[in-house]
């Protein structure tokens, strides 16, 4: 056969690799405990500092100087995007731009209509209210969120059947704040009621490097401008991961090198944690392994790939999947999934029908 001597066997990095969850991973984009804790140091504090994202920034922008020169309490605000682009971050600089407080919580967290009462009733005038998941808000929450996102009131109910009352609750007028991965997922009716929307897109490598650099900088890293680039283009687009993969990589030049991180301890370091060149883990690297070598590419069904790679069907769906979508490696067919030729070449491979050369060798799976 004609695979590349060097890269792993299909056995090596499919079957014997066992459940690898999508919390532990390095290139993950929700935040893990680690995260939460140098994130606050990490947080751009004003619109000047926020690295890329223009056109979000510059329309915010004008929302809040508009509302400041008006002495106004700024238009609830929606932002939409995937985990770790920086919503919980720019809604904090949404209440330092407007001077104002602000209060932190998420749709999980509101089951019931007076958990929201609760909160919207204890929020000073002006207060920014974060509302993190906004789309796993219960249904009667949600219902409550209408009026007093538009006329600042709320209806408390007070009783049960047919004795129950409503009692109206004024409250002071306040900025909502709405993150939600699934901007398509929230109901019209709430959607409508956001003065603003922000759709916050992937990051270029070039925005990634601003980001590590400005990092670096907070944590005192010593970063040579090639070794922000080799971070940069692992990270995925997204901040949270460059944050992340910099902190391994100073681990990794404080123990293995003088501390500063060039472009070769910053790629030996991610080859230790197993990231590659294009931010792709040892799950991706084995859910695009067994679809190519064992099944030359596709097409497969997910549950026979997910077999094949050791993992639950939604863990290759939902946490492989989206980047090799994204990246151009991996395509979702009605006959099921199938490796593009970027897939063959990330993982040095050659595909089937190539593999009919001069020293009669033949393809993998037949004639
Ligand atoms: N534009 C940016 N410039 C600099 N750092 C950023 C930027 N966006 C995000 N970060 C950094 O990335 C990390 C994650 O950002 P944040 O928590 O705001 O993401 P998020 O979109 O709210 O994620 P989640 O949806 O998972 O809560 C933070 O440490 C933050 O400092």
């Amino acid at each position: 056969m004609n695979w590349d001597d060097t890269a792993p066997s299909a056995a090596e990095n499919t079957a014997d690799d066992t459940a690898m969850g999508a919390q532990d991973r390095l290139v993950g984009a929700d935040a893990d405990g680690e995260d939460s804790a140098v994130e606050a140091a990490l947080r751009p504090k004003d619109l000047e500092e926020f690295v890329g994202q223009e056109r979000v920034r510059e329309q915010l922008d004008l929302v809040l100087r508009a509302a400041r020169a008006r002495g106004a309490t700024a238009d609830h605000v929606l932002l939409s995007g995937a985990p770790g682009l920086g919503k919980t971050t720019l809604s904090m600089i949404i209440a330092a731009e407007m001077g104002a407080p602000i209060r932190i919580t998420s749709g999980p967290a509101i089951q019931h209509a007076g958990d929201l009462a609760a909160i919207l009733s204890s929020l000073q005038e002006g207060e920014v209210l974060f509302l993190d998941e906004i789309h796993r808000m219960s249904r009667p929450a949600e219902e409550m969120l209408y009026m007093a996102m538009e006329d600042f009131r709320v209806d408390v109910i007070v009783g049960k059947g047919p004795g129950a009352t409503a009692i109206p609750l004024e409250l002071p007028p306040f900025t909502l704040v709405g993150a939600t991965t699934r901007a398509g997922l929230l109901p019209p009716p709430l959607r409508d009621r956001f003065g603003f929307t922000g759709h916050m897109e992937f990051y270029a490598p070039a925005e990634l490097e601003r980001v590590i650099h400005r990092s670096a900088g907070l944590l005192d890293v010593d970063i040579e401008t090639e070794g922000a680039a080799e971070i940069a283009g692992r990270s995925r687009g997204t901040p949270r991961i460059a944050n992340r993969l910099l902190r391994r990589v100073r681990d990794y030049a404080q123990v293995k090198a003088d501390g500063v991180i060039t472009r070769e301890t910053a790629s030996q370091a991610l080859a230790v944690y197993e990231v590659d060149g294009r931010g792709l883990d040892r799950l991706d690297r084995a859910v695009l392994t067994a679809l190519l070598k064992l099944f030359g590419g596709g097409p497969v069904g997910l549950s026979t790939l997910a077999v094949a790679v050791g993992e639950e069907r939604e863990t290759v769906e939902e946490v492989a999947e989206p980047f090799l979508v994204r990246e151009g490696l991996l395509a979702r067919t009605p006959r099921g999934r199938i490796a593009t030729p970027a897939a063959w070449a990330h993982m040095g491979l050659v595909p089937p029908q190539q593999q009919t050369g001069g020293n009669g060798q033949q393809g993998l799976f037949g004639p």
